[in-house]
């Protein structure tokens, strides 16, 4: 028997849809451990998750906790805590008042206070008890939500969304924090985002989704290293596709040079037919190539790679530069240059291979 959250072949289907918005998916959350579901709008993470909660019937499968089926348990009973967007807190009481709300009656008045204050402590807002909740940050009502979430020990805390009502570098910040949080606290969790980067922070294994299915579910690097496929890879950021040449075929250049540097890098299995996937900075401006700068390496006829791309648009962000270069016979994609460097829009420039932004796909 397995321990943990089971999902068995789920489906979830809305009167009058076209189709169902959760497909037949399987999925285990071991106890202890955190999964995001990650996915574009509307490919049906919350409905799964509503249906692992008891919120949203099952027009199919089974969601079992330590093999036991929950499916006829009412959503109060299953001793799973729910995290939304907007934490839902209650408005006419503090922010002890609101953490206190998940602890079991029966606990005396110190033993109350004292559980409030660590899980004040543990979400990073210690001494916070007197304060009304109108008064806090979008950031800190998250995290008076988390404590809340947490406060009655849950077997399985179900979150969705917790962090996109908030700016991008809060977002960075709290997703590290509620991290911290799940693993200090042994809280076995599933996670629904659609944000790549927070999926990667937050999750011990990643469960990609497209309309209504699973298409994988790895470890944040293992998923990155090895897509299962060019659409999972292209969400998550992948920016263009080469199909891997028949060995001796008579190739461009920068598919050669790709197909090299990958090869040399230990890229996963490169048959012929496969395919290689290239994400931001696959490619680096590297000025040192050009003849200008190499006058003797071009005398020989000997100027790097040769690989080449014209320079469609510059900008500086966090103080590096970056470009987006349009490489013969791959395509446009962003590449990365160094700090300071600059160039007309239009001008070609040397180009060498990162083989940490290329990963091996099946054909
Ligand atoms: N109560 C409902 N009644 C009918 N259709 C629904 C209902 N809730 C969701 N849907 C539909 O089911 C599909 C999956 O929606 P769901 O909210 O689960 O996706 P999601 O991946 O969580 O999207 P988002 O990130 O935008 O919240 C969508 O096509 C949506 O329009």
């Amino acid at each position: 028997m397995s321990d943990g959250l089971q999902v068995a072949d789920v489906v979830v289907r809305y009167a009058g849809a076209a189709g169902p918005a959760v497909d037949g998916v399987d999925l285990a959350v071991p106890t202890g451990e955190v999964v995001a579901l990650l996915g574009p709008s509307g490919c049906g993470k919350s409905s799964l998750l509503r249906a692992v909660a008891g919120l949203e019937p099952l027009s199919g499968g089974d969601v079992a906790w330590d093999g036991v089926s929950v499916v006829d348990v009412p959503v109060h009973r299953r001793g799973f805590g729910l995290l939304f967007q907007d934490g839902q807190l209650f408005a006419h009481r503090d922010v002890a008042g609101n953490v206190a709300y998940g602890l079991p009656e029966r606990r005396d008045r110190a033993a109350r206070e004292a559980r409030v204050a660590e899980l004040l402590d543990l979400v990073g807002l210690p001494g916070t008890q007197r304060r009304d909740v109108a008064t806090l940050s979008g950031g800190e009502r998250q995290r008076v939500a988390l404590a809340r979430a947490l406060a009655p020990r849950p077997r399985l805390l179900l979150l969705d969304e917790p962090l996109s009502a908030l700016d991008r570098a809060l977002r960075e910040r709290l997703a590290l924090d509620l991290r911290d949080v799940l693993v200090a606290t042994g809280t076995t969790a599933l996670f629904v985002t659609h944000d790549q980067d927070e999926a990667f922070a937050v999750a011990d294994r990643v469960a990609v989704m497209d309309a209504g299915r699973l298409l994988q579910v790895a470890a944040p690097g293992a998923l990155w290293a090895r897509p299962a496929s060019r659409r999972v890879a292209a969400f998550l950021g992948y920016e263009a596709f080469v199909d891997v040449p028949a060995p001796g075929a008579d190739v461009p250049t920068a598919v050669r040079a790709l197909v090299d540097a990958a090869r040399d890098a230990g890229v996963a299995l490169l048959p012929a037919g496969g395919v290689l996937a290239l994400a931001a900075g696959a490619f680096v401006v590297a000025p040192d190539l050009s003849p200008e700068a190499s006058p003797r390496l071009a005398a020989s006829g000997d100027a790097g790679p040769g690989v080449t791309g014209v320079v469609e648009v510059l900008r500086s962000r966090r103080g590096r530069t970056e470009v987006v270069v349009d490489v013969d016979a791959v395509g446009r994609l962003s590449a990365l240059a160094p700090a300071g460097w600059t160039c007309a829009p239009g001008t070609r420039v040397p180009l060498r291979v990162d083989s940490a932004a290329v990963a091996g796909l099946p054909g």
